[in-house]
């Protein structure tokens, strides 16, 4: 008996009574793909489980928090003990300073932090910081890159909005989308012209610098030095959204990897260990703008919020207390892009493999993927085959070839020779599909 989904099918149409599309966020309505998303019941290590009662091995990871796996006992007793003392006071914390901390000691850059609940708060209160700091109006951003949902950014974004095909959402202001530029990722050319037509206005530029939000794309080597290089000459801001890939790609994220001090950067996911957190932070000279300190209105009454400041803390300080934590998440990514590569090869598919990493991506053309543009090109149908095959046999990965995927330290050896195992079906569902199309 295959993968049924009768449960969720029934919830699905329950929760569109209630909820617009049935669900909190749109890249989980399986619109891309289609099909019914399987309402998740529970999860523990590597593994969710459906209210059919269908388990999955978990490569979204909830799109990219869980780098330990789900329910690690360090979190969870963390949480535990948090939660007996208060939900949330509205006060300062020990807590935010240590996590504070922690973040500095992983990203030096980062001089000052200002948490807050999400990587959208994050991006857009850098903006108001970057323009105020600069008393310049303009900023750029790369196609395909997303940073969330608020406005300014909202503006070709990657993401659910490439996903569903709306890169610019009706309700964005003209006015507000009209002070963001886009340029292709990975062309400094293009960002070089642009500094010689508006330099003298730009505030910032924001950048995914492992661009995870259109399927994992890498920076060209060299590529990032060159926008370091652009943005100083300019006297504009580099903002680093490391949302996704910090603490992904390397424990001090792109930055640590690639070798560029960013002027700010913008954090998430993983800090919060799976509860709702981001923050922002850079150098102190900048910082200091930040109100109370300075003029730069920003605030939240959740802000550093006691449960998702102990996740955070329990994460990162499991992260740290494995030397080998990364080398061992690269290794096992490493490994199911072989064994991926090998089983496409067998059934005469050209496909694209990226590896970063814990963070991987994978898409359906024989063209190198670069940029926005050379990652549509992929066949988002042959992906729709392949995503169901994997579902069906027990395998969760993001509905859309336009997102990473993520591997975790709870991911066994096991986990991923089954996944090769269940990718074999699933490509030779896709070779038969291109024979028969
Ligand atoms: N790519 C998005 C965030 O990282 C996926 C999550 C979402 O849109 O709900």
């Amino acid at each position: 008996m295959g993968y049924q989904f009768v449960k969720s099918a029934a919830a699905f149409a329950e929760a569109k009574e209630y909820i617009p599309g049935g669900v909190n966020s749109p890249v989980r309505s399986f619109r891309g793909v289609g099909g019914t998303p399987p309402f998740i019941a529970r999860a523990a290590g590597s593994r969710l489980y459906d209210i059919d009662g269908n388990e999955y091995i978990d490569y979204v990871g909830s799109w990219g928090p869980m780098i330990l796996g789900h329910a690690h006992p360090a979190v969870t007793a963390a949480l535990q003990k948090a939660v007996l003392q208060g939900t949330s006071y509205g006060a300062p914390t020990l807590l935010e300073t240590e996590l504070a901390q922690l973040i500095r000691l992983a990203f030096p850059s980062m001089e000052l932090v200002r948490m807050v609940n999400s990587g959208t708060e994050a991006t857009m209160s850098v903006l108001r910081l970057a323009r105020a700091y600069t008393k310049r109006s303009r900023i750029v951003k790369f196609v395909g890159c997303y940073h969330g949902h608020h406005d300014s950014l909202l503006v070709k974004a990657g993401s659910g909005a490439a996903t569903l095909g709306v890169p610019d959402s009706p309700g964005v202001p003209a006015s507000v989308a009209g002070g963001t530029i886009s340029v292709p990722y990975n062309d400094a050319d293009t960002l070089a012209q642009v500094f010689a037509q508006y330099g003298e206005d730009i505030a910032a530029v924001i950048i995914e610098p492992v661009a995870g939000n259109m399927g994992l794309v890498p920076p060209c080597e060299g590529y990032l030095q060159k926008v370091r290089d652009i943005t100083s000459s300019y006297g504009a801001l580099l903002i680093f959204d490391e949302v996704m890939c910090g603490f992904r790609v390397a424990y001090g994220g792109a930055q640590a990897l690639f070798g560029i001090k960013p002027d700010l950067t913008c954090l998430g996911k993983v800090i919060g260990g799976g509860l709702p957190v981001g923050a922002y932070g850079g150098r102190r000279d900048i910082m200091e703008h930040i109100a109370p300190a300075g003029p730069v209105y920003q605030a939240g009454t959740l802000s550093g919020n006691p449960l998702a400041m102990s996740a955070g803390i329990a994460t990162l300080r499991t992260l740290t207390a494995d030397p080998d934590m990364y080398r061992k998440l690269t290794g096992k990514t490493a490994a199911l892009a072989v064994g991926l590569r090998n089983q496409a090869e067998r059934y005469g598919l050209s496909l694209q493999f990226h590896q970063l990493g814990s963070m991987f991506g994978l898409f359906f053309t024989d063209q190198p993927v670069y940029d926005y543009d050379s990652a549509t090109t992929a066949d988002t149908e042959a992906f729709a085959v392949y995503f169901h095959t994997m579902l069906e046999n027990g395998i969760y990965l993001a509905p859309s070839q336009f997102e990473a995927g993520f591997m975790s330290a709870a991911h066994s050896e096991a986990d991923i020779a089954a996944t090769i195992a269940a990718s074999a079906k699933a490509f030779a569902k896709v070779a038969e599909r291109n024979r028969t199309k």
